[in-house]
């Protein structure tokens, strides 16, 4: 559909295929627990619907949106609550969703917040790593791909709202945003 502007990085049938892997690895990880699964909006979105699929044993989910003030390719580190939780999570595993851990100010802002409010353990899963793009020392305990350092869209990352509904991963021809 959008040949002429984006270059494929990551495919439906990749994607799927991993969220599987990622379902079955979490599904084992949380077996003998009730964790509180928490998809950070709005990227996470379509990553978490799928994903929830996937794994084979109760849990609770909640949904957060934080937002990082910035340019949409800079970051500035600050993040700010845009939705809060429903949920309390003192003593309660947390499972983080993400879409995308470029400079980790977002997971770092949130996995400190939920320790501040006392969760039992925080850990982190996303579809994609971008580490050369790290401005704080933070990694996740699950990622589906690493990818380059580029800016990508589809399958809920967005460049300036658009792209969020493409079942892949793309990137962007860069003639569409030096317009
Ligand atoms: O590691 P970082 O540099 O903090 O970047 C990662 C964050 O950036 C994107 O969200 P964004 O703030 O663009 O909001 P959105 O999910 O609503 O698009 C993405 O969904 C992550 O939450
Ligand atoms: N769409 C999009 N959002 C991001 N937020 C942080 N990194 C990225 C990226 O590469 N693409």
């Amino acid at each position: 559909m959008h040949d002429d502007i984006l270059e494929v990085l990551i495919s439906e049938e990749e994607i799927q295929e991993k969220v599987a892997e990622l379902g079955a690895q979490i599904t084992e990880e949380y077996k003998e627990k009730f964790p509180l699964v928490i998809g950070i909006l709005k990227g996470s979105l379509p990553f978490m619907g799928d994903l929830m699929k996937k794994i084979d044993s109760h849990l609770e989910y909640d949904v957060m949106d934080v937002s990082s003030y910035g340019s949409a390719f800079v970051t500035s580190g600050e993040v700010k609550i845009v939705k809060d939780l429903n949920t309390s999570i003192e003593g309660r595993d947390v499972l983080i969703v993400e879409d995308i851990i470029d400079s980790g100010n977002t997971l770092k802002y949130l996995t400190d917040l939920f320790k501040y409010r006392k969760a039992n353990s925080v850990k982190i899963v996303t579809l994609l790593d971008k580490p050369e793009g790290r401005q704080v020392d933070i990694s996740p305990d699950l990622a589906g791909f690493i990818v380059p350092d580029k800016f990508v869209v589809g399958y809920g990352l967005d460049y300036i709202e658009r792209y969020r509904n493409l079942p892949y991963i793309g990137v962007l021809k860069p003639r569409v945003y030096q317009k």
